[in-house]
């Protein structure tokens, strides 16, 4: 397993839970529930629940450099926005580790550069299946693609809901969180922002095909 880009484990205890540790886990948060660990609808619970969490949390083993490793420069000089709307996407919030759901708006304006279309959504999957803030994700997209491609500018913005803010704790059902970052020519024509936000908020025609 690659060790993880982000601040896991850096106490020093570097020694990843086997899977039987990890189930042995589940069921102390179930019995913690008061409910019968014997019951037939349990038995296989801790089983799925380390199966659910590999589903939710692979992103710690992807490299979402390596997925913009591969670039093109055969594009009759294309020079202006590339944006990707309404990137869905899962996440676990690292407070409460429960879902936030939100759709991801990525641009870039390359330099003689681009990258396969679907490698950017890739971005946004490997650091959302990892526990999150909404704003460390913006920002790893965003310094990510500027790393990678050393494009002109990057522009992302998040939208999300966070189901620890509409099914527990402050119960503010249908409020998102939005979040942008700009790097490049993106922070510094106000243009330029404007532009990436007339195209998020454009009408979205395709959207049901
Ligand atoms: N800034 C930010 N805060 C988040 C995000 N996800 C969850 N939170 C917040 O993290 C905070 C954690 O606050 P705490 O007071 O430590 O935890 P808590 O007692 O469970 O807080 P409540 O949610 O208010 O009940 C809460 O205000 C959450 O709304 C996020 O992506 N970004
Ligand atoms: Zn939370």
């Amino acid at each position: 397993m690659r060790e993880p880009q982000t601040g896991l484990r850096a106490s020093g205890d570097t020694r990843r839970p086997s899977r039987e540790e990890a189930e042995a886990a589940v069921r102390t948060l179930l019995a913690w529930t008061g409910d019968d660990l014997t019951r037939e609808g349990l038995l296989d619970t801790p089983k799925r629940v380390v199966d659910s969490y590999a589903e939710y949390f692979w992103g710690y083993d992807g490299d979402p450099v390596d997925e913009l490793s591969r670039t093109f420069e055969d594009v009759q000089g294309y020079d202006d926005i590339v944006m990707l709307r309404d990137i869905d996407f899962a996440s676990h919030c690292e407070h409460h580790m429960v879902p936030i759901i939100g759709v991801a708006h990525v641009a870039y304006i390359p330099d003689r550069r681009i990258v396969g279309i679907s490698k950017l959504a890739r971005v946004v999957d490997i650091y959302a299946k990892r526990l999150q803030t909404q704003e460390t994700m913006t920002a790893q997209i965003a310094n990510c693609i500027q790393e990678a491609l050393k494009p002109k500018g990057v522009a992302v913005m998040i939208d999300a809901l966070h189901q620890c803010m509409t099914m527990r704790g402050v119960h503010k059902k249908g409020t998102t969180t939005i979040t942008t970052r700009f790097t490049g020519v993106f922070s510094e024509d106000k243009a330029e922002r404007d532009r990436f936000m007339q195209l998020v908020n454009g009408t979205r025609v395709l959207a049901s095909r």
